[in-house]
This record gives structure tokens, sequence and C-alpha cells, in this order.
């Protein structure tokens, strides 16, 4: 059982985005704790990979975004990012190996080489994600599913306490999805908080404890139980709803 407690993780204040003068993301205010699993849904163009660049820094944003109370410099290192499959170059020439260890940069001085517990990890966590055959192919021979897993592995050397990921699933196999989702339950046995952009409705509430629903700013942010409701989700896909129907609350005619 786990040894920590939840605290606040993310506090947005007024955060919202505009790019090339297009408001993406309205203003938003929100607090998400730690040791959860969060999913973040909303339908296409609702702002979901956005909000992820934009709290990493990776895109310019408006209004406040504090990690454990303070600016994301002072938590870099305590912070993963996973980027939807599509912004990744397969084509880079590296292996699932040297992928993987490049999830220690950030521990090491410039002049160090990784150390024997660095390849250590590295093997640890690529066995964990179960691409320990794959150890010397070169990352565009991975399937789907594969390519997801090595990014999570990456994220893991990182030894990082909060992981965002964007659509982990997206293109994933049975088997990896299986292995993605136990993963999961481990992290957060572990104390790490997972923040993962998701388009599987069906799968939030067995897999999730929180859910943020974005159409081009905040609609709701809750626990699944009290917030993955017809109602919310009417909102925030207005175009679709009811065509979606929760597993746990049948539709009404
Ligand atoms: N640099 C940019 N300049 C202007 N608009 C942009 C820029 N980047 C993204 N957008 C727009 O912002 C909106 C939100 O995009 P985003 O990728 O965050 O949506 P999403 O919710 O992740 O969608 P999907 O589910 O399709 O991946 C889209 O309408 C997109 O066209």
């Amino acid at each position: 059982m786990s040894t920590h407690t939840n605290t606040t993780l993310i506090t947005l204040e007024d955060f919202g985005v505009t790019l090339n003068q297009k408001t993406i993301l309205q203003p938003m205010s929100l607090e998400l704790s730690s040791q959860q699993k969060i999913a973040i849904i909303g339908p296409n163009g609702a702002g979901k990979s956005t909000l992820l660049k934009a709290i990493m820094g990776l895109i310019p944003s408006q209004g406040s975004a504090k990690f454990w109370g303070q600016q994301l410099e002072k938590n870099q290192q305590r912070i993963a990012y996973v980027p939807q499959r599509e912004e990744v170059d397969w084509n880079f020439p590296i292996n699932t190996y040297d992928l993987v260890l490049m999830g220690r940069q950030g521990h090491l001085r410039f002049w160090q080489r990784p150390s024997k517990q660095d390849h250590a990890l590295v093997a640890e966590n690529i066995e964990r994600v179960g691409l320990t055959h794959l150890i010397k192919e070169p990352i565009n021979h991975l399937s789907g599913g594969q390519k997801q897993r090595l990014f999570i592995a990456r994220a893991l050397c990182q030894q990082a306490d909060l992981l965002l990921m964007d659509e982990p699933f997206a293109g994933v196999d049975q088997t990896s999805e299986t292995i993605i989702f136990k993963l999961f339950d481990e992290l957060i046995a572990q104390g790490k908080t997972l923040i993962c952009v998701h388009h599987d409705l069906a799968r939030i509430p067995a897999h999730f404890d929180w859910v943020v629903q974005l159409n081009q700013g905040l609609i709701s942010s809750g626990t699944v139980s009290d917030s993955f409701t017809s109602a919310n989700l009417s909102k925030t896909f207005p175009n679709f709803w009811p065509r979606f129907t929760q597993p746990h609350e049948p539709s009404t005619p």
C-alpha cells in the first residue's frame, strides 16, 4: 500500500492559450491533486494537446501554471512529457535502448557518462514495458503500441513524479493497452500522478480517477463519479451527444 498522500500538484489560474491571434483555450482556473489517474477529454480541436504543451511551456500561454506551488522551471526534472506519436520523427537513427537512455539525460552533468545504475534503470524499465526483445531495434521498426510503450519507458527512466501523456492509447493494440493500464496502477501505487489526453470514453470509469473536460476552455473538472455525467458530456461534445452513452449510466430514450 502507498504511503503517499494526495496534495495539490497543478494549480492553473486564469490560464489560457492564444496562438496567432486565435483563442485556443479560454482562461481557466483549476487544481489537480497528486497520485491520481487524470483523463483530459474533449472533441477534436478542443485544445487538449494545446493544454499539455502550454503547461509544459512548449507554447506560449497567459495566466499562471504552478507545479507543487512553484514555477515549472523549479520542477522540470520531476515532470515527464510523452508527446503524441505523430509528433515524433520515427526515422531518427536511434534504437530502443538509446532512446530510453535519453530519459537519464536530465540526471547527468554534461561531462558525465551514464553510470551502471543508469544502464540498470534503462534495462529495468524496458523490461517493465515488455520491450526487452526489441532493445537493439531502430525505433521505426516498432509497432504503434510498442512505440507508445517506448516513450513511457523513457519517461519512467526520468523517474518523474508527474507524467503528462498525449493519447498514449492511440493506435495501441490490446496487449499494449493491457500493459500500459497495469503500469499506470503500479505508478499510482508508487505515488506518481498521470495525466492523459484520452479518447476512449468507455474506458474512463474503469481506468481513471479524475476527468477534465475541455472544449476550447474548461467545461468541468472533477472525480469521475461526480463529473463524468451526461450533463457535462453533452456540453463537452455538443455535436455528438447523446450518441455517446456512459457504460454505467443507461441512456434515456
Ligand atoms: N500554432 C497554432 N496556431 C493556430 N492554431 C493552432 C495552432 N496549434 C493548434 N491550433 C489549433 O488549436 C486547436 C486545438 O488544437 P489541439 O491539437 O490542442 O486539439 P486537440 O483537442 O488535442 O484535438 P485532437 O483530439 O484532434 O488531437 C485546433 O483548432 C488547432 O487547429
